[in-house]
């Protein structure tokens, strides 16, 4: 006789990989050990009534800026991670930059865990990254665990000496044979600096400092260059890559073509590429401010359109929060990045499914399935199944609310979505069996996420050992 579960997630209606069905789920030991109808409970089992609720998979939230080390009075592990769960995200993967040192060695991965160290309350994965001069660092980042790297083809912004610079080309191909050999997927910011750089250093002469100046300094035509050259490099190099936050149909479409030719590429958008348009960057100012920048509504329905193809495999908020007064001002100088972390399962569900119909089972695909299995994180993230870590997002896309500013649990209180309605709301939402989230309810969760590494971290290298024992292999 098996022991009783310790909670039954009860009459839900679960939003599985290929199907959505009314079920119970049984977990014992923070694992899906059961999937029916009507699981027996015992008195030690606690019972969560799900009836008229759905349940997703938490979200693996793919790209998010955590800041710390140094900068956690921008955003830190803890009120990051809290929005995260407010939002129904399960596990999320930091990004190497915006925290000092950046992820570009071993001594800033070890700052980078102690810093996330019982301070996250849902789960954690880590990218390294790729910056000119570290293309020897990237073995220990892979065998230490990150889920792969991250390098930006234009300029990241920030201040002070250890910042993360963008690669040269060379940097970018060099990079890429050794991510090639660490078979890890290489992620790219994909906007050519030569042409963004030169476009705002002519707005900048002309005295065109407006939001819509802003977005025509960061045309299309940066990110269909950056894109074309990475896939060239790719070619040559074998290299696995992710393209993040892909704000046009044009760059999706070129994504898909390299896919149909044999390319192992994977592509993302955000949120906000599909709910705010450049109309509501000239509304809301700074607040809306992101590289690429937001498009304009026919790009925007261009976008939609692909979603709805199915060409987009992974969907993530890019959560690049700041203090609030970085957001301000001139369009040129404020801070580039969009806090997300809290919205975006909602916006989906909002935009996607209630207004266009995008089934749940892509959503959770685009939200969950897709980022866990790219980055190393599937079977145990990402799925509604038996024996996988139940994370799980309750959701009631019933329930209509007006997003204030008082919701959000971010460090600083800013979002280009308060005032809202979203016709749907996270209830509540579970890590590994444990409940971190109740809608109404005080935040009681101890902080216990916990850092997961790339599923193959101990295989891969053992096998780069013999490899290497052989004599075949050497790296800087
Ligand atoms: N330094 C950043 O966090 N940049 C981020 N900012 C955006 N997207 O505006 C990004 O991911 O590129
Ligand atoms: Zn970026
Ligand atoms: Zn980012």
């Amino acid at each position: 006789m098996n022991k009783p579960f310790d909670v039954v997630i009860k009459n839900g209606t679960v939003v599985l990989a290929d199907c959505v069905r009314r079920l119970d789920i049984g977990i014992r030991d923070g694992k899906i050990a059961a999937l029916g109808e009507n699981l027996t409970v015992s008195e030690l089992t606690a019972i969560y009534d799900a009836e008229h609720l759905h349940v997703m998979p938490g979200m693996v939230d793919a790209h998010v800026h955590f800041n710390e080390p140094a900068l956690g009075h921008w955003e830190g592990f803890a009120t990051g991670s809290a929005s995260l769960a407010a939002g129904g995200c399960t596990t999320y993967i930091d990004m190497p930059l915006n925290g000092v040192p950046p992820t570009v060695r071993l001594s800033a991965l070890a700052s980078k865990l102690e810093a996330a160290e019982g301070a996250s309350y849902v789960d954690y994965a880590l990218w390294g990254g790729l910056v000119p001069g570290n293309v020897g660092q990237l073995q220990g980042l892979a065998e230490a665990g990150v889920v792969g790297f991250k390098a930006f083809m234009s300029c990241p912004g920030g201040e002070g000496e250890d910042i993360f610079a963008e690669v040269d080309d060379l940097t970018l191909y060099e990079g890429m044979k050794e991510i090639a050999r660490l078979g890890k997927v290489l992620a790219l910011h994909a906007e050519s600096e030569a042409i963004v750089s030169r476009l705002a250093a002519q707005a900048k002469t002309e005295g065109r400092r407006g939001a819509l100046d802003y977005v025509a300094t960061r045309p299309i035509l940066a990110e269909l260059e950056a894109v074309n050259r990475a896939l060239f490099y790719a070619e040559q190099t074998g290299c696995k890559l992710h393209f993040v936050h892909i704000s046009s149909a044009e760059a999706v479409q070129v994504i898909t073509e390299a896919k149909a030719r044999g390319m192992d590429v994977t592509v993302e958008t955000c949120p906000h590429y599909l709910a705010l348009t450049s109309a509501d960057l000239e509304r809301l100012g700074p607040l809306a401010k992101c590289a690429p920048p937001l498009r304009s509504a026919e790009d925007q329905e261009r976008l939609w359109a692909k979603v709805a193809e199915g060409a987009l495999n992974i969907i993530a908020s890019d959560h690049s929060p700041c203090p609030t007064t970085m957001k301000q001002g001139d369009m040129f100088e404020a801070w580039g990045g969009i806090s997300c972390a809290q919205s975006s399962l909602e916006l989906m569900l909002d935009e996607g499914h209630l207004r266009r119909g995008i089934p749940l089972t892509e959503i959770a695909r685009m939200l969950s399935l897709e980022p866990a299995k790219r980055f190393g994180l599937h079977p145990r993230k990402g799925e509604i199944t038996l024996g996988a870590d139940a994370d799980l997002a309750l959701v009631d896309l019933n329930l209509a609310y007006t997003l204030e500013q008082s919701d959000l649990l971010y460090r600083h209180k800013h979002s280009p979505y308060i005032g809202k309605t979203f016709g749907c709301r996270v209830k509540a939402t579970y890590v590994r069996g444990a409940k971190v989230y109740e809608i109404g309810e005080e935040v009681t969760a101890k902080a216990e996420g916990s850092w997961v590494r790339h599923a193959d971290t101990a295989l891969v290298y053992s096998a780069i050992a013999a490899a290497s024992a052989i004599g075949g292999e050497s790296h800087e």
